[in-house]
């Protein structure tokens, strides 16, 4: 591969100013001075000079040139498979790919504070955390890119922001040998500050935490406290960032709105993108639980009784685990099989916590209403106004989360829209939560009334 790659080398160039319309001086700047560096199966690894630094590829990224990189070279080799990876010469020669070991792995894991069960692989993919999956694995795969640095998750208690980060631990580990990655909860983080500045030893500290590669901190909402604690964090964040370092934090809530921390650490969160995780909807709910069941061999429950918990437990992943776990207990111990009527007596108080308030069409339509101020009548009419439509496509993307209804049903309570229109409305929540982080936030907002003892 390597040879069929560098015998087409001129001619992948070529396209790039023919097909992609780049001009010869970008393509002799940027592209040209690209080194193969190494050959993964379809993977390539491209290496920009060290002395042109991280910049050069975050500018390559900006202007998508990687992108047009690899479709030029997919077109050559006519190959769809082809990926590629550009990294400075020096990241590459860290990141080896040598083989880690079984052993080296399992002391790594330990050293770093990892969940040995926290990996991209037990985490299951659905719309409501697709885009956090997505960027997760791009750093995981380029651990340090300025786009992504400081990586920011947040999103609701229990919806997989401590799974998800430490998934990006676990990969670096299992694939790069020499890379110190160091998880830590941010309470310990300040308790071990406020010990290193009380009994004099900030040098240890400084030595534990600005010698790594990747730094996780977790929930850093609750990362108050003195403004000596404040400005040593501050320090460990600016000594990690300008050498590249990875650094990957997750809260319960966007910077903007951490009001225990400093405008100066919210700002700098706001480097790389925020990316939010959202409740999942109920195709997620179904396919987490049938993986739990799978992986820890539960025997004895129906899918009917899957269904019952994942339309009951809608909010919080861990609840939704908690549920099944309880249920799986039962028909251990007692070795029968679970009917729903005893299911449902089983989770009582978990189900009249949870949903207290069985979540309907009508109850979504009235919150909406309340929280954008438009009328339950406006929502289900078929006005066009860009504030009425706003809620009613909301509406419909709430039901079609969290209700069973199917898209006909949903028409059918929005005055008999047909299902095509329901659709492309959900679609369109869909794709404008990705984009717009204030508009995400609102329906995160609308859903926290809908659910408020999540
Ligand atoms: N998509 C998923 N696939 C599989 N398991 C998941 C998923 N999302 C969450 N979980 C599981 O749910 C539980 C809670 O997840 P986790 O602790 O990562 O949530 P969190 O968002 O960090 O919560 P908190 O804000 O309370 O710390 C974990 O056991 C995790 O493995």
């Amino acid at each position: 591969m390597e040879e069929l790659i560098l015998s087409k080398w001129d001619e992948i160039l070529s396209l790039l100013e023919t097909e992609h319309g780049l001009s010869p001086i970008v393509v002799k700047t940027w592209i040209k001075p690209l080194k193969l560096y190494s050959v993964e199966g379809k993977k390539l690894y491209f290496a920009v000079d060290d002395s042109m630094g991280s910049r050069a590829i975050d500018f390559i990224n900006k202007k998508m040139y990687d992108m047009f990189l690899v479709t030029s070279i997919k077109e050559v080799l006519d190959d769809d498979s082809i990926e590629i990876v550009i990294d400075v010469e020096s990241n590459l020669n860290k990141t080896s790919k040598e083989e880690v070991t079984k052993e080296e792995y399992n002391e790594a894991i330990t050293k770093s504070n990892l969940y040995p069960k926290y990996t991209f692989d037990t985490f299951v993919v659905g719309e409501s955390n697709k885009l956090a999956h997505a960027t997760c694995l791009a750093v995981a795969d380029s651990p340090g890119l300025d786009k992504f640095n400081p990586l920011f998750l947040y999103g609701g208690a229990g919806l997989g922001k401590t799974h998800l980060m430490q998934s990006i631990a676990h990969y670096i580990l299992q694939h790069n040998k020499n890379m110190k990655v160091l998880y830590v909860p941010s309470n310990k983080f300040t308790n071990e500050i406020v010990e290193a500045i009380k009994k004099n030893k900030t040098d240890e500290f400084r030595e534990k935490y600005r010698t790594v590669d990747v730094l996780l901190i977790d929930d850093i909402q609750y990362l108050i406290g003195k403004e000596s604690t404040q400005q040593e964090f501050f320090d460990t964040f600016n000594a990690l960032h300008d050498e590249g370092k990875q650094i990957i934090l997750s809260s319960d809530k966007p910077p903007k709105e951490i009001k225990t921390l400093e405008e100066r650490f919210r700002s700098r969160f706001e480097w790389g993108v925020p990316i939010d995780i959202h409740a999942p909807d109920y195709e997620t709910r179904m396919a987490i639980l049938k993986n739990k069941v799978e992986m820890n061999g539960y025997k004895n429950i129906s899918d009917n009784i899957l269904e019952y918990i994942a339309n009951n437990v809608t909010y919080n992943v861990r609840e939704l685990e908690g549920a099944l776990n309880k249920i799986s207990v039962y028909a251990e111990l007692g070795n029968i099989t679970i009917t729903e009527d005893l299911a449902k007596n089983i989770l009582k108080d978990m189900i009249s916590k949870e949903t207290n308030v069985t979540i309907t069409p009508d109850l979504i339509i009235n919150t909406v209403s309340e929280h954008l101020n438009i009328s339950v009548d406006d929502i289900k009419s078929s006005k066009r106004s860009q504030d009425v439509a706003n809620a009613r496509q909301i509406s419909m993307y709430l039901c079609r989360k969290f209700t069973t209804k199917g898209l006909k049903s949903i028409g059918d309570v929005f005055g008999g829209k047909d299902h095509s229109t329901v659709l492309s409305n959900i679609n369109k929540v869909d794709k404008r939560i990705e984009s717009d982080p204030e508009y995400a936030e609102t329906i995160d907002v609308i859903i926290k009334k809908l659910s408020p003892h999540s």
